[in-house]
């Protein structure tokens, strides 16, 4: 596994585009975040005229075997169920990627049952399920190993310059919480959260069976080896599509809680992916606000939103596509002849 990113931290083009963004016929800084996006994707893409070109949102699927321990609202069946209903055009992100234009993709990267062909639909499974991290490893060294490379081979076929991450998986913000709470040496009870809708007694039970988990892995340290002990399919398989897009230098557009654990995972893999990550919001799910200010980020907009599925990301996709083109289009003080400030 090896995969070269590049340091998008270029003072030079950085000083180029901001220029370029003082330029333009609004007070300086006036369009705040916006204008942040701007000179985020120019340093990603390495150009002055940075330019999004057919946006993927793409539904890393996979299943859970810590399920079994009741830490979801839900039956895990619905991970099957709702991969059909996006295929269909039903789902939230579904109705939101055909708003936007957004092309949809969903990757089978482990879900326990097979699928038919379908149109939109990729197989890349690396197992049929995770294994219940309370009992033994999520994923076996090779599956995890698998996975990351099957995420980074999907990414390099991808057409596009923007990848925006979705996931689908009953009881994934389980892996999630684990992840963060090994990562950042939180406890479990600030990490674990309602996932789909848990009350008060179902969040304290999911803490004590994660906390079971992490009990079970105290030697998985190391991003990979906490990834295959605590992870899970669709997360791993994440985690290989985040290092090898930053290595393409494409936008990653990151959605909620579950696609934030695997950019935490590439990032401590290689701290650089983070240059070419937008994070669309923060999720109502527990941990989210925390882990982001561990990450030294900040979400676009704050919804209450507490789906996944890719739904924030695309929901922010209007405020990322105006960035770009306030930076292609936007008239000078000097080309449109206003008066600069005095
Ligand atoms: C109908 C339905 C649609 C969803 N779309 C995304 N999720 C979200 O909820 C799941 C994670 O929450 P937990 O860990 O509590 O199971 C994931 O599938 C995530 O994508 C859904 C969940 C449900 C029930
Ligand atoms: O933020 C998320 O990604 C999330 C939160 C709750 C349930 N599913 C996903």
């Amino acid at each position: 596994m090896n995969f070269s990113v590049p340091d998008f931290q270029d003072p030079q083009l950085a000083a180029r585009v901001q220029h370029r963004l003082d330029q333009k016929t609004k007070p300086q800084g006036s369009l705040g975040r916006i204008e942040a996006v701007a000179l985020q994707m120019a340093l990603v893409q390495g150009r002055e005229n940075p330019r999004l070109d057919a946006p993927q949102m793409v539904i890393f699927a996979g299943d859970h075997g810590i399920a079994a321990q009741g830490v979801s609202a839900f039956p895990q069946e619905v991970t099957v169920q709702m991969v059909h209903n996006m295929l269909a055009g039903g789902a939230a992100i579904s109705v939101l990627a055909r708003q936007h234009g957004l092309a949809l993709t969903v990757l089978d990267c482990g879900v326990k049952e097979d699928f038919a062909p379908a149109p939109g639909l990729v197989a890349a499974k690396c197992c049929r399920g995770s294994a219940d991290s309370t009992q033994t490893q999520a994923l076996s060294d090779a599956e995890c190993e698998a996975a990351i490379a099957n995420g980074a081979a999907f990414v390099r076929d991808l057409p596009g310059n923007v990848l925006m991450l979705g996931e689908m998986g009953i009881a994934n913000t389980s892996p999630a919480a684990l992840l963060m709470a090994r990562l950042t040496g939180l406890s479990i009870e600030q990490c674990a959260g309602r996932g789909t809708g848990l009350d008060p007694a179902g969040v304290a039970h999911k803490a004590a069976v994660l906390q079971r988990a992490l009990d079970r892995h105290p030697d998985a340290k190391t991003p990979m080896a906490a990834l295959a002990a605590l992870g899970g399919p669709e997360i791993a398989t994440m985690v290989g599509a985040v290092l090898q897009a930053a290595a393409l230098r494409r936008l990653i557009v990151v959605d909620g809680f579950i696609t934030t654990s695997a950019v935490a995972v590439a990032a401590a893999i290689e701290p650089r992916v983070l240059g070419a990550c937008v994070f669309s919001h923060g999720s109502a799910e527990n941990g989210h606000g925390r882990w982001l200010s561990l990450l030294g980020v900040r979400p676009l907009v704050d919804l209450g939103l507490r789906l996944g599925e890719g739904s924030g990301a695309a929901l922010a996709w209007p405020l990322i596509k105006s960035a770009e083109l306030i930076l292609a289009e936007m008239a000078s003080f000097e080309s449109a002849q206003v008066s600069s400030a005095a």
